[in-house]
């Protein structure tokens, strides 16, 4: 062979050894991008790249459309996987994941500042002079407010006294409870029925199921052996998965950790307006649909695809087949909520809440407007006298930290008349984003700068010793469906505390700035009554009976 020949050949060889490669090359790129893709769009701006899906290992609602099966999209695909998990789906460990919408953990502002400030304030009575019951609210300027009264308690009255329903023979745990519900609160400071009450919320038998009326959501009303009552919430997603960012707080899915959760902060701030709610675990078939009576219920259990258990009753919203609860195959996690006194019994009174958000796409509630809007809440019934006011602002603190926005409407015990607690009812749609704190919550506060001189006196406790969070970890340590809360949201609880604390130090600032003439920094400012036009007062003034979806429409 010549030697040009050879150089030609060995040309053509080292040419094709290129392509070769080039071609390897391309192939593992190709690889490399789709793993990235599918793994959390590594380098997508905000938001952009999922989508509105969550990871692909966390069960989500949008996987539905895309499913050949059309299967729901909650449901727990659990075969082909050894071995079956203990529950439907175990928290899993909070392993933060670079630029993702969902899980970007947000700085502290608040964490190495004491608000020694507050703390000082306390001290000097002059900045807390009001003791024991507001009869004018709408005079009434001071940030923090004291209404216990001189001896350090507030007024109270017991159900019992009221229906004479003192003890009769074979009274459960939980009718004893009923008739220990007083003007105040819902049961005392370390009761000791509420262990027992939610233990046998755990473990008793179920002898009945049916479909509670009214609200959005699917809810069952459990009938246990003893013949107490429970309300029970269906799990529908695993912890860590948080409200999707294009949905309205009013179009998302319940949770039952968050009332689980719910009530032990209730109980931990020491309101005490919740009642007990345990977590369970219940087999679908043995434990529900064998105690189902009635057929319109009954007839929405099926089978899935998959061979999971599943159910959707009839409500509202979200209860067809795309919208179902699935089993594990037939093991499901639940919310067990400790049934209020029967309306027989003990009437309630459902009031529109003041601060409601309007649940409507497009249109805004006249509070996010009118920055002087708590000065019409002071002036009508039944906010102008009396403890209601400073309830709201302790069920707006309590929702900040929770994350709840589904605030819409609240009830009281007819019994008690207007100076009685509004019963801390329906979280569900809280501890939805752990990475977002919704100021807009806490709007009451902002607004009218008042808050309860124990709750604030709370709230620095836990920003300057043993952390609310830690408080939740060790209450929610002996519920059966513990850990109860998703790593990230037990964080937000103590980074929110500091926000609200940081807002009362707020009003206390404006209060001195309106005020420069005087002296002192922290007298308070003077506030000018406001008129309000019937329609106003109208739509404030309690709405009976009417429950759920009746009461809320949503557009
Ligand atoms: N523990 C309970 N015992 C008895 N009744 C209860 C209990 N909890 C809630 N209810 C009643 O059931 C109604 C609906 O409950 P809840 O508000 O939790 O459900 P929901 O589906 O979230 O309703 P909505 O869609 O109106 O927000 C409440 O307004 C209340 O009247
Ligand atoms: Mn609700």
């Amino acid at each position: 062979m010549k030697l040009r020949d050879r150089v030609v050949i060995g040309f053509c060889l080292s040419l094709v050894l290129v392509t070769v490669l080039f071609v390897v090359d391309l192939q593992n790129e190709n690889d490399r991008r789709l793993r990235a893709a599918v793994d959390v769009d590594a380098d997508a701006p905000l938001g952009v790249g999922l989508h509105g899906r969550s990871r692909p290992d966390v069960p989500n609602v949008w996987d539905a459309a895309e499913s050949p099966t059309l299967t729901p999209a909650f449901e727990y695909r659990s075969r082909p996987q050894p071995p079956p998990p203990r529950r439907p789906s175990a928290p899993q460990p909070y392993v933060p994941a670079s630029n993702d919408y969902y899980r970007t953990p947000v700085a502290d502002p608040y964490a190495d500042d004491r608000f020694d400030d507050l703390t000082e304030l306390l001290s000097v009575p002059q900045f807390v002079p009001h003791h024991g019951k507001v009869v004018d609210w709408t005079v009434v300027t001071d940030v923090i407010v004291d209404d216990t009264s001189v001896d350090g308690t507030i007024s109270n009255e017991y159900i019992a006294e009221y229906l004479e329903s003192g003890s009769r023979p074979n009274m459960t745990e939980l009718t004893i409870f009923h008739t220990r519900i007083s003007k105040r609160e819902m049961y005392p400071e370390n009761d000791t029925y509420v262990p027992s009450i939610l233990k046998k919320m755990s473990s008793l038998p179920i002898v009945s199921v049916a479909q509670k009326e009214g609200g959005t959501q699917i809810k069952l009303v459990i009938e246990y052996l003893n013949g107490d009552k429970a309300l029970m919430k269906p799990m529908r997603f695993s912890r860590d998965q948080q409200t999707l960012p294009n949905h309205f707080y009013f179009t998302d899915y319940e949770r039952h950790n968050a009332e689980i959760a719910a009530f032990h902060l209730d109980r931990i701030l020491g309101f005490r307006r919740a009642m007990p709610v345990s977590g369970r675990l219940v087999n679908i078939t043995s434990e529900l649909m064998a105690q189902v009576t009635a057929s319109d219920l009954l007839k929405t259990f099926f089978v899935s695809p998959d061979k999971n258990m599943c159910f959707h009753g009839q409500c509202s919203y979200y209860c067809d087949t795309s919208h179902a609860v699935c089993g594990n195959p037939d093991t499901l996690e639940g919310s067990f909520a400790a049934y209020l006194p029967s309306q027989e019994v003990l009437e309630r009174k459902t009031w529109r809440h003041p601060w409601r958000r309007s649940y409507h796409k497009r249109k805004k509630a006249r509070w996010e407007i009118d920055p002087n809007y708590c000065e019409v809440i002071r002036n009508v019934p039944p906010y102008r006298t009396g403890r209601r006011l400073l309830d709201i602002m302790d069920l707006s603190v309590f929702d900040f930290l929770m994350g709840n926005m589904d605030r819409h409407h609240y009830e009281t015990f007819t019994l008690f008349g207007n100076d009685s607690f509004p019963i801390h009812l329906d979280h569900g749609r809280a501890f939805g984003k752990a990475f977002h704190d919704e100021l807009s919550i806490l709007a009451p506060v902002i607004q009218c700068c008042h808050i309860r001189r124990i709750t604030l006196e709370k709230l620095l406790r836990f920003h300057n010793g043993k952390k609310l969070s830690e408080h939740m970890r060790e209450s929610m340590a002996d519920d059966p469906l513990s850990p109860i809360l998703w790593e990230p949201h037990l964080v937000a609880l103590d980074r929110r505390v500091g926000f609200v604390l940081q807002k009362i130090r707020e009003c206390m600032l404006v209060n001195a700035e309106s005020n420069e003439e005087t002296e002192n920094e922290y007298i308070p400012r003077k506030k000018q009554p406001m008129n309000i036009s019937s329609t106003e007062l109208n739509d404030l003034q309690l709405e009976g009976k009417t429950t759920g979806s009746k009461r809320l429409k949503i557009e």
